[in-house]
């Protein structure tokens, strides 16, 4: 398929975000095609975090067009967004399970907050099905202190998984991770995204994760998508900005 006949499921155009002084956000665009792995790369303190924020509904811009799902987030009331929040999984840096809570019930977490798209009788089969995608099944009844750090990291994915949603923001899903288990979780990633085509933004400063998942990449700087291109492209850039984000 033609890049310009897919879908965009996420359309940010001149948003602009600052806090007093600090103009963190000042014109940035960014477009997320269906199916696509697009990865987002910028400093710590850049605005990547502001920027989700503004997508899911959580921080007002100053100024700009965020729409997600073809729908206008400005626009939205408290339970449309809930309902959208519902088309999203998220993949928090660090996995962010419950720790007093058993994988299962970390599972089922998200079903019972949005019951307005699954049945809960089906609770057990989604559960079984999302740990089975990340080939975890058989610590369904284990609490997160068992489960080593890529572990934690597959089930957390799981959880990110089971509502089946139609687009997964990844925020550094390989930080802290040796680098086998860093791949593992990678082509995990790449698996899910063939299975279910759901379309990603990955957010991430390792530059080994964005040459195998990315298919296209934005860098955030100066509070703009400062150079937009394929690894390829953006990794051979004379552009010193743009370099030194692949040293
Ligand atoms: N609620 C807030 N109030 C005031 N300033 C904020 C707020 N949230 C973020 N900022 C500021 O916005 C800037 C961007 O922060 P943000 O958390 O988006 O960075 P980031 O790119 O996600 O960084 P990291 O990679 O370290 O997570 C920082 O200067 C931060 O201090």
């Amino acid at each position: 398929m033609k890049e310009e006949t897919k879908n965009t499921v996420i359309n940010i155009q001149d948003l602009h975000k600052g806090f007093g002084e600090n103009k963190v956000l000042n014109g940035f665009n960014l477009q997320l095609l269906e199916g696509e792995n697009l990865v987002l790369m910028g400093k710590s303190g850049s605005g990547k975090s502001v920027m989700i924020k503004c997508l899911v509904g959580l921080m007002e811009p100053d100024s700009g067009k965020v729409e997600v799902l073809g729908r206008e987030i400005s626009t939205m009331k408290r339970q449309e967004l809930d309902e959208l929040r519902a088309d999203i999984g998220f993949l928090f840096q660090g996995s962010a399970l419950y720790d007093s809570m058993t994988v299962r019930e970390n599972l089922e977490f998200p079903l019972r907050r949005h019951t307005h798209k699954f049945d809960l009788e089906n609770t057990d089969e989604l559960v079984l099905e999302a740990l089975n995608n990340v080939g975890l099944p058989h610590t369904i009844n284990m609490m997160p202190a068992e489960l080593s750090g890529g572990m934690q990291r597959r089930v957390a994915l799981a959880r990110a998984l089971i509502l089946k949603p139609k687009i997964i923001f990844y925020d550094e899903p390989t930080t802290g991770l040796d680098p086998i288990t860093a791949k593992e979780i990678i082509l995990l990633m790449l698996d899910i995204q063939k299975k279910y085509k759901t379309s990603s933004l990955i957010i991430t400063h390792d530059v080994d994760c964005a040459r195998v998942i990315s298919n296209r990449m934005i860098l955030l700087l100066d509070g703009i998508n400062y150079a937009e291109g394929s690894f390829e492209e953006l990794s051979a850039s004379k552009d010193p900005k743009v370099m030194a984000f692949f040293k």
